[in-house]
């Protein structure tokens, strides 16, 4: 059986990661989200990450528990280890990452592809204002490096630019990932 294709979703807090892969699920049932284990708070409205506490992300990352993992916004974010079960089971997984660890996990992870998602920063600013779920400071922090461009070397990248209608943009996503495809 072929592997499953490992695909890291990156870009800014706000350009609409969360609510694009939500699209392309719905548009290919086969695909996947990994669930990720953040120190933040249970959030019904958010991504249905799994919340824990800075000691418990301790204790999981000393036991191996996570296949990656990076620090942002004062929170820790790790992807578990058991994706390398679905994805021996053929299974294509679309994976929410910072652009920090994109080395990593092409070094770790194939078939790999990026998806990176763009938007100027007026489009961020106000998504981020109309989520709601950060305000001041938080927003301002997460403004700065929004453009920050990918680490050298990473692909096959598919690059959007998020300013569109999302189920446009989930047809274009799968289309031109599909092209990338080795
Ligand atoms: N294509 C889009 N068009 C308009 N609004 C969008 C789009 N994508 C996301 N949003 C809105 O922007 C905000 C942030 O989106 P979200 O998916 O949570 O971003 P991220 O996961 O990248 O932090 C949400 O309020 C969401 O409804
Ligand atoms: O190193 P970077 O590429 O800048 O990425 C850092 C973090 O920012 C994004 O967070 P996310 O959109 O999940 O932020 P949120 O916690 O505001 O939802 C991304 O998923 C990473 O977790």
């Amino acid at each position: 059986m072929n592997r499953g294709w490992f695909i890291a979703v990156v870009g800014p807090s706000g350009v609409g990661k969360d609510t694009l892969m939500r699209a392309m699920i719905e548009a290919r049932p086969g695909l996947r989200r990994v669930r990720r284990v953040i120190t933040r708070p249970a959030d019904p409205a958010g991504e249905g990450h799994e919340p824990v506490s800075e000691a418990e992300f301790d204790m999981r990352l000393k036991d191996g528990g996570f296949a990656l993992h990076w620090r942002a916004h004062g929170l820790r974010y790790g992807v578990p280890v058991g994706i390398s079960l679905d994805l021996g089971l053929g299974r294509d997984l679309l994976v929410n990452l910072s652009r920090g660890v994109l080395p990593e996990a092409q070094a770790r992870f194939q078939p790999f592809a990026v998806l990176h998602l763009t938007a100027a920063q007026e489009v961020l600013a106000a998504r981020l204002a109309m989520r709601g779920r950060e305000v001041g400071e938080d927003i301002a922090e997460r403004l700065t490096g929004a453009a920050e461009a990918l680490p050298e070397g990473v692909g096959p990248v598919v690059s959007l630019d998020t300013d569109m209608p999302v189920a446009r943009l989930a047809r274009a996503a799968l289309r031109q990932l599909q092209a990338v495809r080795v």
